[in-house]
């Protein structure tokens, strides 16, 4: 313990030798290499021997924003304390000294080194420790002889997981890897996006919310349950990471397609978060997971022996509010206003009114309501290069009416009231919503929910999805009812027969939960449908014709746009900014993708796509005035490039 608290000194001393305040007060760094991190009293993470100083890495550490350059080595710390949440004070030499809040924290973390060092997922490297880090990081004896690169461990990894043939044990395997080498894990994430997806993320991670209290090992996230209630900021000072800038939240009680899963819907705040570091670079630990806990209505949960969560009925109303407001306080206070909250997998009658009060106060967005409109505008945008017209020109048709379904509706109506200058009543006009009750019309109005009313037009009752496509004729049809198998053989012969080349997307997750399949799409539509889908699906082939199908998800946008946000220090999300990543998104199709009858660029792209998409959305976030970070960084994509979290092993000291 001794040493380690020497050494804790000695790099502190070290870190004042090697940065220095430049005249506009950022603090700029002098040396190129990079070593073991040091946790402050405080919590915070701090490295020494920072790397290069590069313009836009000085510009990122004066946001605060923590960088990593291509070659694995670390910026940390070099950052304007006055612009970090959380952060201390500092002293002449610009070293930070803890706040009197951060020292009574129980966190008081040292240097990791030898049996520990292995066990720190954050710094672990296995066998991928150096004989020189072996030696100075008392580790000799503790791993086998053989040192190996991180691309044969990654090799490895892919190898071990690829002998698992269950998704939900590879699931496992993942989660296990994140759990010890976390940079391994990310490694793997990138460099195998097309193939890990499907497991960290749906459809994989819904089976694993349905059977989270069975295979939870480790606390992968906060949980704040109504025991928590009066206590929450305590709570959140338990996270050992203080310089978190993106919290994915959730209660649970709409996970995906499959409902109410209570306590266990936290695999999709880990899932989310895993995929803003890997596909929007955004460092693991500035990402937090939580799950708020007010109970579950799900019968067979509660009987479940195994089950994690509060083992009651879902508390609603006023306790359930006080509770959100409590955790919405909190959170700004521990974290500051920068902090971006994502809301996550809420039942629809608290998503739409969490986002609406807290839109106002916090930087927050829902993702079920807006990244996933962003998602599917861009597709549908995309599309209109196969289909055809413009996008005032299409007749859309969902079916489900709630949060996707709505929140795109209003976000196409949006986009095509700015395109063509019509009022936003009128665009409204050429959407169509069915419900579990049938066609949204304007008869039904007084007992609608209110985010359906501004779609209940005119027209005489319609009871099913088939008799409303006869009825409405859409070139466009979207599955958003979180209910599988409702596109049915009749419905896609329907579209087939009203359109040349249908638009077709099944949004629904998991792939259970899908409207239709790839398959059924492509076959009962002779091959012409352009389909996408929330969960993927293989190629599918046809009359020896192979048909390939993309992935309508919002997977595409939330993690540039939380990139965009926070490098841009914004303080409000404004739609204007789901449009740009929107835009951004669609003009990433390539041709080749549309000869392939694809609306979306491969995930193989995404972080170059996510840089694009966070540019856009910065540059949205600059013009309405919105952003704290200044000035303005002139080239936002490189920014937003350099600002992203690589995976590669940093060398220790
Ligand atoms: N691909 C992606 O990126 C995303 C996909 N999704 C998926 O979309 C689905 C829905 O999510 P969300 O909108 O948040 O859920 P909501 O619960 O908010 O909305 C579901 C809607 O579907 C309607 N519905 C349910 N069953 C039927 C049925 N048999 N026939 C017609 N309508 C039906 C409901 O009707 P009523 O209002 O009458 O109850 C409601 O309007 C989920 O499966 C989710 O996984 C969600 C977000 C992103
Ligand atoms: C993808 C997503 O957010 C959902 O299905 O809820
Ligand atoms: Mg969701």
């Amino acid at each position: 313990m001794l040493s380690l608290q020497r050494s804790s000194t000695f790099l502190a001393r070290e870190q004042r030798l090697s940065s220095y305040r430049d005249l506009t007060g950022t603090y700029r760094s002098k040396r190129r290499d990079v070593s073991v991190s040091v946790r402050s009293s405080g919590g915070g993470e701090r490295t020494t021997r920072a790397s290069a100083s590069a313009s836009a890495s000085a510009a990122a550490a004066a946001r605060g924003i923590v960088m990593e350059s291509t070659n694995g080595s670390v910026i940390k710390e070099v950052v304007d304390r006055k612009s970090t949440v959380g952060g201390g004070v500092q002293d002449a030499y610009g070293e930070d000294r803890a706040t009197e809040e951060q020292l009574v924290t129980p966190w008081s973390v040292t240097v990791a080194s030898g049996y520990s060092l292995l066990r720190d997922p954050h710094h672990n490297k296995g066998l991928g420790f150096t004989e020189k880090e072996r030696d100075a990081h008392y580790l000799r004896g503790l791993l086998p002889p053989v040192v190996a690169t991180q691309e044969l461990q990654e090799r490895k990894a892919m190898h071990n997981l690829r002998q698992y043939e269950v998704p939900l044990q590879r699931y496992m395997a993942m989660m296990d890897l994140q759990e010890t080498n976390e940079r391994l894990f990310y490694k793997l994430l990138i460099d195998h996006v097309e193939e890990l997806l499907p497991i960290v993320y749906t459809p994989t991670v819904g089976e694993a919310c349905q059977k989270y209290g069975s295979i939870f090992k480790r606390p992968q996230g906060l949980y704040i349950s109504l025991k928590e209630k009066g206590k929450i900021l305590e709570v959140l000072k338990n996270w050992p990471e203080k310089k978190v800038q993106v919290i994915v939240v959730t209660d649970g009680e709409r996970i995906l397609g499959l409902g109410d899963l209570g306590c266990q819907g936290m695999g999709i705040p880990v899932g989310k978060l895993s995929l803003y570091t890997a596909l929007g670079g955004l460092r693991p630990s500035a990402c937090l997971p939580i799950t708020i806990d007010v109970g579950t209505n799900n019968e067979k949960l509660l009987k479940d022996e195994f089950y994690i969560g509060l083992r009651q009925r879902r508390a609603r109303g006023q306790e359930y509010a006080e509770l959100l407001e409590e955790f919405m306080s909190a959170v700004k206070q521990n974290y500051g206003e920068k902090v971006l909250i994502q809301f996550e997998d809420f039942a629809n009658h608290n998503a739409f009114e969490l986002l609406e009060k807290y839109s106002k106060t916090h930087l927050v967005f829902n993702d079920d309501i807006q990244g996933t409109a962003s998602v599917v505008l861009a597709g549908i945008v995309a599309a209109l290069k196969l289909v055809g017209g413009s996008l005032a020109d299409q007749r859309f048709l969902f079916l489900g009416a709630g949060e996707a379904g709505t929140g795109i509706a209003e976000l196409i109506a949006l986009e095509m009231s700015k395109q063509t200058n019509a009022p936003l009543e009128e665009c409204r006009k050429k959407i169509w919503l069915v419900d579990s009750k049938g066609l949204i019309v304007s008869s039904r109005v007084e007992s609608l929910q209110h985010f359906k009313k501004p779609w209940a037009h005119e027209h005489e009752p319609v009871k099913t999805l088939l008799e409303a496509v006869q009825a409405i004729k859409p070139t466009v049809l979207i599955g958003s009812s979180g209910v599988g198998q409702t596109f049915t053989k009749e419905v896609v012969e329907t579209m087939a027969s009203l359109n040349k080349k249908p638009l077709i997307l099944s949004l629904s997750n998991p792939t259970s939960q899908s409207e239709c399949t790839a398959e059924q799409a492509y076959t009962w539509s002779e091959g012409r449908a352009i389909f996408a889908s929330g969960s993927p699906f293989g190629p599918v082939e046809i009359n020896r014709k192979t048909f390939l199908s993309g992935q309508a998800n919002n997977a595409y946008i939330f993690p540039g746009l939380g990139l965009g946000l926070i490098m841009s220090g914004a303080i409000r999300v404004h739609d204007d900014m789901l449009l740009a990543a929107s835009e951004a998104l669609a003009s990433q199709v390539a041709q080749e993708n549309f000869d392939a009858g694809l609306i979306y660029p491969p995930f193989t792209n995404i972080r170059k796509i996510s840089a694009k998409i966070a540019a856009k959305v910065a540059e949205k976030v600059y013009d309405l005035g919105l952003a704290s970070h200044l000035p303005r960084p002139e080239n936002l994509e490189k920014f937003a490039e350099s600002c992203m979290y690589t995976p590669i092993y940093r060398n220790y000291r």
